[in-house]
């Protein structure tokens, strides 16, 4: 972004009070902090064209001082993901910064690998980073689920199960086959916060309209996780496979679009790609930002050429990746 940012740890000290920065004691960020760290990022005066990235930087002053303290640092933010585009820019910038503060504060030690200078975080520590991005999640986008940071922080694929809400409804999938998706960014901004709260709003105004179409939501990702995690082999087993998950992924945005969070743009790769018999479906929380295009095993090159010219036609920006992946990493710079 061009940032270069500073707060005088004697300011933050003297702003924010004491504290007791001990990153293994997860706390949450009040209304009253939130009110103070606003006030901190308001002096820098930040240009209007960044007002998105206050809710950030209030995530980052929150988790390094209560990670952190008032310990002098510096931290150097760079990014590849568009941001405000439905890719979970806010999970992952939150997963790396706890993930860095973690690694450290006081007391922590860095499980080496066998190569020189790999190091990784043992199970109890991904737990704690992705608790802490948790909290700095709920700061920039008021009610998260859980699900970006999980993933952000533990990589692969994770099942959100409602019914284990309060306990840990995060489970790990094993994919058996890998998943490659189009992913189509239609640079339509938009923000995490207002469409979340936009569907509560059309869940007050249709409570029982809304709440069948949660649970057939929750039905398709019940069946699509089974569905990843079945053996398939042979390429009859495999296209089967592919045919029941691009019907999934179809029915999915057809409901999105029922609780309000789809966009023109999003609709227009919807059909765009359906020319070629693509199946698309928004990511994140819709409104604009990014689609996911499932690209079939046996998908031709030329077609999928052409698919993305058209799409970039559109003013569209469009990037090829595969599902899954590893989580947040340590390494020293
Ligand atoms: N690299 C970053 N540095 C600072 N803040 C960031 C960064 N990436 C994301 N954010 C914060 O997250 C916000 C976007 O989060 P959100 O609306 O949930 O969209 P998404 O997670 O889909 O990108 C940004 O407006 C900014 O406040
Ligand atoms: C809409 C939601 O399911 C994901 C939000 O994703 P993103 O911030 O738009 O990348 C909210 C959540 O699960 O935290
Ligand atoms: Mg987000």
């Amino acid at each position: 972004m061009g940032l270069n940012l500073s707060w005088p740890c004697s300011q933050l000290k003297e702003v924010l009070g004491d504290c007791s920065a001990d990153g293994s004691v997860l706390v949450s960020c009040t209304s009253e902090k939130l009110e103070l760290l606003s006030g901190l990022v308001a002096q820098k005066n930040m240009p209007q064209e960044n007002v998105q990235l206050n809710s950030g930087l209030y995530a980052f002053l929150f988790l390094y001082t209560s990670i952190l303290g008032y310990k002098p640092g510096k931290a150097v933010v760079t990014s590849e993901l568009p941001m405000g585009s439905g890719l979970g820019s806010s999970a992952s910038f939150c997963v790396a910064l706890s993930g860095a503060l973690i690694a450290l504060s006081e007391g922590f030690s860095l499980k080496t690998k066998e190569k020189k200078d790999q190091f990784s975080f043992r199970k109890n520590d991904l737990e704690l980073i992705s608790k802490w991005a948790f909290e700095g999640e709920k700061i920039i986008h008021g009610k998260p689920s859980g699900i970006d940071n999980t993933v952000s922080t533990f990589g692969n694929m994770i099942k959100f199960k409602k019914e284990l809400k309060t306990t840990n409804p995060m489970m790990p999938l094993n994919s058996t086959t890998p998943l490659k998706m189009l992913i189509t960014d239609t640079r339509v901004g938009r923000n995490t916060k207002s469409l979340v709260s936009s569907v509560s709003e059309r869940v007050l105004r249709h409570p029982d309209t809304m709440s069948s179409v949660f649970n057939a939501i929750n039905s398709i990702s019940d069946e699509l996780a089974l569905l990843v995690e079945s053996p398939a082999e042979y390429k009859v087993e495999v296209s089967e496979k592919e045919e029941k998950l691009k019907e999934l992924m179809q029915m999915n945005q057809g409901l999105l679009q029922c609780i309000g969070v789809s966009h023109e743009s999003i609709e227009t790769v919807v059909r765009t790609t359906m020319k070629e018999k693509l199946v698309s479906k928004l990511t994140g929380a819709g409104g604009g930002g990014c689609v996911l295009t499932f690209v079939p095993t046996l998908l031709s090159a030329a077609v999928t050429e052409k698919v993305i010219s058209e799409l970039e036609q559109c003013g569209f920006r469009c990037f090829m990746v595969e599902v899954g992946g590893p989580g947040v990493q340590v390494f020293p710079c």
